[in-house]
């Protein structure tokens, strides 16, 4: 392959690691207890999804949720990375969102399944333009927000993250190798709720970037 950047991250294949209950007041409106270390979970590369793309609830689902996070894009691949150089691991930002379908995660949850049906499905992760790191100049003062037609539904601060971006690169390099490419989802604040076919999703970080999709229905299989 000739010369590729990461600011294009979303075409390189890589991991997408996301973190879950980052913040307290989410964790408490879907009645989870607040973590003691990081939830972890995955997506696959084929969830991205960009803007002009549409986000498809899938054939299985009846209740997909939004939930707006900051997204870390890996410039420096890493394993059992030190909390004092982590930053230096960053490459920058995206503004992302996290598609679950809640219903079936609510299922996944009773019967201790992995949540891959409820995250992982195709579309299950739009996200923004690549963000340089210098237009972030500090990852725990971001404000995100998230409307649906209009309506704000999410608006929150990292600043209220229960694990830090330093922190969380330290511990998943300590879980996984951390690769040029990789993003990571860092959890989303309070507010998360339903989407429907035709609903346009509007999501932000305050002064730095803003992206819209509108929401279909992905046609069922059939066998
Ligand atoms: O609520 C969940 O499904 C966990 C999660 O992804 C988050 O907190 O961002
Ligand atoms: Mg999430």
């Amino acid at each position: 392959m000739g010369t590729r950047s990461v600011t294009r991250f979303w075409e390189w294949g890589r991991k997408i690691i996301c973190v879950g209950r980052n913040f307290a007041e989410h964790a408490k409106e879907l009645k989870n207890e607040l973590p003691t270390e990081p939830v972890l979970f995955l997506k696959p590369p084929t969830a991205y999804v960009k803007e002009g793309s549409e986000i498809l609830v899938p054939h299985y689902s009846s209740d997909l949720h939004h939930e707006v996070e900051l997204g870390v894009v890996l410039g420096k691949a890493g394993r059992e990375i030190p909390l004092s150089s982590a930053m230096e691991h960053v490459a920058g930002y995206a503004l992302c969102l996290d598609m679950t379908a809640r219903d079936v995660q609510d299922k996944c949850k009773a019967k201790g399944l992995p949540w891959t049906l409820a995250k992982a499905f195709d579309t299950s992760c739009p996200v923004s333009d690549f963000i340089p790191k210098e237009r972030i100049p500090d990852p725990a003062r971001v404000e995100l927000w998230l409307k649906v037609n209009g309506v704000t539904r999410q608006r929150g601060s990292t600043a209220h993250m229960i694990f830090s971006v330093p922190y969380l690169i330290s511990y998943i390099s300590g879980v996984m190798a951390l690769e040029e490419g990789d993003l990571i989802l860092t959890g989303t604040p309070k507010g998360v709720g339903a989407v429907h076919e035709h609903d346009e999703i509007q999501a932000g970080i305050d002064d730095v970037i803003s992206m819209t999709f509108k929401v279909s229905r992905r046609a069922s299989i059939t066998q």
